[in-house]
């Protein structure tokens, strides 16, 4: 079931989604829909249900009560494999194997899948050009990487199979100041260029905004507002959402 261009059909849907640990709500009643191709990205407190949303939508999570659908159709546990080889998913720092080197992360999947050598090689020497990997990282293991090689990494392992669409969980959150404002604008080139569909999670309102013209803000498990960065600062929806966006220090702010 290929991901739908037809714009009536959404690439993912969550309908009155709760999900719960213990008495903890993860989600309660979350109710979105995520057109084919557009970005989005999930903002809130930490423990609000940012990353529980992502792993309901790639199925590594059920929910306790609503629906999850998948390119106009209900996921089920049956269609979790496929979905795992049409959706990338990139997590903090990574999580590579240790003990294989990039090539060999990268190659797990494809591997599996009965990929030769060649195509896998061919693949990652494309994603290495995509996302700016230097020559001979491919053959490193993990640790002797850089946080933002070993990211990039990551990033190359959620698009090996390429995907139709990309769930990213705080992808940049483990990087100095730097090596994020560089990957911040190679993953928007990317994304722009490969036109997927994107949702991805980060704390840090100005990173959302400039990945996504969509921000879903969320508390306790709840949407609290879904709009774009200046409905959040002109118009929020509570209190909450107010201070949301007051936390967001900026530097000028700082310094006077
Ligand atoms: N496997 C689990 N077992 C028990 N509680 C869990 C589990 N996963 C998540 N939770 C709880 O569910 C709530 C939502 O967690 P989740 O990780 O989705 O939040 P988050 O917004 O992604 O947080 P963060 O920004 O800190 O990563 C939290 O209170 C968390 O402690």
């Amino acid at each position: 079931m290929p991901f739908t261009s037809n714009a009536s059909t959404e690439a993912f849907e969550l309908r009155g989604v709760s999900k719960r640990y213990g008495v903890i709500p993860a989600l309660d009643d979350v109710t979105l829909r995520f057109p084919a191709g557009s970005n989005t990205a999930l903002i809130g407190s930490s423990g609000s249900g940012k990353s529980t949303l992502l792993r309901v939508l790639l199925g590594l999570e059920w929910p306790d009560s609503g629906e999850i659908w998948v390119d106009g159709s209900v996921l089920g546990p049956t269609h979790v494999l496929a979905l795992r080889r049409r959706v990338g998913y990139v997590i903090q720092e990574g999580g590579l194997f240790p003990h294989l080197t990039a090539l060999g992360n990268l190659a797990l999947l494809p591997h599996h899948l009965g990929w030769s050598r060649d195509r896998i090689r061919q693949r990652a020497e494309e994603l290495s050009g995509l996302t700016h990997l230097p020559p001979g990282a491919l053959e490193r293991y993990p640790a002797e990487l850089s946080g933002g090689q070993r990211q990039r990494v990551a990033l190359m392992r959620g698009l090996m199979l390429n995907p139709d669409a990309l769930l990213l969980d705080e992808p940049l959150g483990a990087l100095d100041p730097i090596v994020r404002h560089e990957l911040q604008d190679e993953l928007k080139a990317i994304f722009d260029q490969l036109g997927k569909t994107v949702i991805v999670v980060t704390h840090d309102m100005a990173e959302a905004a400039w990945f996504a013209d969509r921000l879903v803000l969320m508390r306790h498990g709840k949407v609290v507002q879904d709009g774009r960065l200046d409905d959040l600062c002109q118009r929020p929806a509570d209190s909450f959402v107010t201070r949301f966006v007051q936390a967001q220090r900026t530097l000028r702010g700082a310094a006077s």
